[in-house]
């Protein structure tokens, strides 16, 4: 997402210990609210506030002079390699994916890739422990991406991510190794609602920790976003990109969906 720099989040409220985020053990939390979402579920009551499942490090990754790189782990002595070229790899797999949907949409490749030009990118690594209860806790609760695409990589291959088609919440099985595609609501605005972003959530599991690694593909700014033209009467509303950054945020914080708002 166009954030930049990087978080160390925690939205839940015990923090059992793992070796699988050694970090964990040598540094304290440490949040950078400019640089990302640290909110909780939001409802209507303080009193009934949730807080999703999981511990995540957040990492603006693309273009690389907005890598902080203070923030990125030093141990395991290979991560920073190692997320580099995974990065680096995933950014050529988006650009891929934005060339072919332009082809099967009929728009113009380079104007559909101009609005994600550099491809900035972000990662999210996402830690879900068990928890005994898993049906009382989401991992993360509902929401859509506001970003044009996001590659899911299920790391260790444990599946919980859910999305909802016409009011009812359906697990996706995710093959080994494979890469979820999921539209964000930028690419629903560029394709006047062509392709359709997803809501989605992440659920728990009661054994077995959960971690995902989301990459999240945005656009370049400053840029507008707004229905290609080819693509018939316009459907959304075209809006600047850093104004639909603020308003994602805004209405997310709110438990709404911006994109509704964006909707003629
Ligand atoms: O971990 C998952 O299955 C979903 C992650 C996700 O949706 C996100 O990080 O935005
Ligand atoms: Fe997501």
């Amino acid at each position: 997402m166009p954030w930049t720099g990087a978080c160390w989040g925690r939205r839940r409220p015990t923090s059992p210990s793992s070796s699988a985020f050694p970090w964990r053990r040598s540094r304290p939390w440490r949040y950078r609210p400019t640089a990302c979402r640290a909110s909780a579920t939001t409802s209507s009551s303080p009193k009934e506030q949730k807080l999703d499942w999981v511990d995540l490090l957040f990492l603006a990754t693309r273009p690389a002079q907005e890598r902080s790189l203070d923030l990125w782990p030093t141990k395991p002595s290979t991560f920073r390699d190692t997320l580099d070229k995974y990065t680096t790899e995933l950014a050529s797999v988006a650009e891929q994916l934005f060339r072919f949907m332009a082809k099967d949409l009929g728009v113009d490749q380079e104007a559909l890739l101009g609005t994600f030009k550099g491809l900035p990118q972000c990662v999210r690594i996402n830690y879900y422990p068990p928890c005994r209860q898993a049906g009382k806790v989401l991992g993360l609760s509902p929401h859509t991406d506001g970003v044009g695409m996001t590659l899911l990589l299920h790391a260790n291959d444990v599946q919980g991510l859910q999305i909802r088609k016409d009011g009812e919440w359906f697990s996706v099985h995710a093959l080994p190794g494979a890469l979820v595609v999921n539209i964000g609501d930028v690419l629903e605005i560029l394709t006047n609602g062509k392709y359709r972003s997803i809501e989605h959530r992440a659920v728990v599991n009661p054994d077995k920790e959960r971690i995902t690694i989301a990459a999240f593909h945005s656009v370049h700014l400053p840029c507008t976003i707004g229905p290609f033209q080819e693509l018939g009467d316009a459907r959304y509303k075209t809006v600047d990109g850093l104004d639909f950054t603020k308003g994602y945020f805004a209405a997310k914080l709110e438990g709404r969906r911006y994109l509704e708002s964006l909707k003629l």
